[in-house]
């Protein structure tokens, strides 16, 4: 028992919170070590001595009195403020006394530690970046949505060709899901538990690319880091490499990038060992290679090289029949991360969409669907909930309008986006609409254009 007590006393006494108790009155009967020291008075001289005497600012009297409880109070001790606690000693429903604690000792320790546990998650944030940039594919088949017979194939498609090292070249419009694609085509192969990187050969300057690509030594121009880089085909090594946009290489690239591919090796800039590398490419682009191979733009060898399995996505308008399915994932996707409870589309808006041309795809969608789930009044999409652009065709506009009024309002609509195509010159926008100048400055005035 004096034992048990001994250790209770060394925890207490060494705890990294500060302890005080007091008894009814308002009288410490005990304070830890830690405490002692900081208020600079021995443990022995402090016992017994009203804790107003001792402490400057407390409160642990008052407690004993309310008989309440006082958490995370901000208490300013020696030019410092502190976080105390202040807890009744509660026995057969009277108050005997109170137990105090201070957690940090200053706000100071707490900001330091604040600051300290942001830069580790900022570090920690930078190293999962790094890791899903090189590791990342993060989508499979089953993140594609889609029951149009075309998509359906091309999924069959990528089973077949998943588990083979042959370079695919993925075409499609901007947002049709290349990338999408790209990531379930490692996911399916031997190498998914490789990395996957992914270079957009577009967004890199064209200085950094070669750097970017194949990395460097240590010392090999000014500014390179200490210990050289890695390029992304060697943190690609076993897996996969994803060239999005390769439309954009430059033909220097072109021709390093072709060395890889037959050789399967490269050396690093200034340096003069080579690197084997074993990856498989997946190249992406939206750009006419064909035509580019005739202007000489792009590399006919490169061209057969990368296009032994051509895929291509078709454009959302020409599979309409996704885009109902599509509407509904992305609407579910974004009610549940948003917490908004939305859960239906109307007959009119569904009807919208499908009439739609959607220049950028199912991005465009994702983007509409956000919109409209933001900006939905109850559980269904409704017409109003959609962005203007996309109401334009809508006969919810047309509602209690004249046909004069509808043709004028077509006819403000047209030329506004006329002159602001033309870059606001009224001649340009005229010989566009085939209206003589005359009447584009009659109907500027009419509908207060200018
Ligand atoms: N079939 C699909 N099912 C679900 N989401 C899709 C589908 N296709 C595309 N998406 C989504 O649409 C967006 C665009 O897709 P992705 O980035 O793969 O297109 P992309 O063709 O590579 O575009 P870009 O050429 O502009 O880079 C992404 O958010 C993606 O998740």
């Amino acid at each position: 028992m004096i034992f048990q007590h001994q250790i209770l006393e060394a925890v207490i006494n060494n705890a990294y919170e500060w302890i005080v108790v007091v008894d009814e009155k308002g009288n410490i009967i005990y304070m830890n070590k830690n405490y002692c020291e900081f208020l600079e008075r021995k443990q022995e001289e402090v016992i017994g001595k009203h804790v107003t005497e001792v402490i400057e600012n407390t409160r642990m009297h008052i407690v004993v009195k309310t008989g309440k409880e006082e958490i995370a109070d901000l208490h300013y001790i020696k030019g410092n403020y502190m976080i105390a606690n202040r807890i009744p000693i509660v026995v057969d429903g009277r108050v005997i006394g109170a137990v105090g604690t201070v957690i940090f000792r200053d706000t100071n320790e707490w900001k330091r530690m604040n600051s300290h546990i942001k830069s580790l998650l900022l570090q920690l944030q930078t190293y999962f970046q790094e890791w899903t940039e090189n590791n990342g594919a993060k989508y499979t088949l089953t993140d594609l949505i889609s029951c149009s017979k075309q998509m359906e194939e091309l999924k069959e498609k990528v089973k077949r060709i998943a588990d083979s090292d042959i370079s695919v070249l993925i075409r499609g419009e901007s947002g049709t899901g290349k990338e999408l694609f790209a990531h379930s085509i490692h996911q399916l192969s031997s190498r998914s538990q490789k990395p996957f990187v992914k270079v957009n050969c577009g967004a890199i300057p064209e200085h950094l690319l070669e750097s970017e690509l194949f990395g460097y030594e240590e010392g090999a121009f000014t500014g390179a880091k200490k210990g050289g880089k890695k390029g992304k085909f060697q943190l690609a090594d076993g897996g996969t490499i994803f060239l999005d946009e390769i439309g954009d290489l430059p033909l220097h690239m072109q021709v390093k990038l072709l060395r890889v591919l037959q050789e399967k090796e490269m050396e690093p800039i200034g340096s003069i060992k080579t690197v084997s590398v074993d990856v498989r490419i997946i190249a992406a682009t939206n750009r006419p290679l064909e035509k580019m191979v005739e202007e000489k733009r792009f590399r006919e060898d490169l061209y057969y090289r990368i296009n032994v399995i051509p895929f291509v996505i078709p454009p959302l308008r020409e599979r309409p029949g996704d885009i109902e399915m599509l509407a509904y994932h992305f609407m579910k996707k974004i009610a549940k991360r948003s917490g908004k409870r939305v859960n239906a589309i109307s007959a009119e808006v569904m009807k919208l969409l499908r009439q739609h041309v959607w220049p950028g795809n199912i991005r465009e969608l994702e983007n509409v669907m956000e919109v409209a789930v933001h900006f939905a009044n109850g559980e269904t999409i409704t017409v109003d909930a959609l962005p203007e652009y996309l109401k334009a065709n809508s006969s919810y506009q047309m509602k209690g309008k004249t046909l004069k009024e509808l043709l004028e309002e077509t006819e403000k609509a047209a030329i506004q986006q006329s002159l602001q195509r033309c870059g606001r010159d009224k001649q340009k926008a005229a010989k566009e609409l085939g209206i003589s100048k005359s009447a584009m400055y009659e109907k500027i005035k009419k509908y207060g254009l200018s």
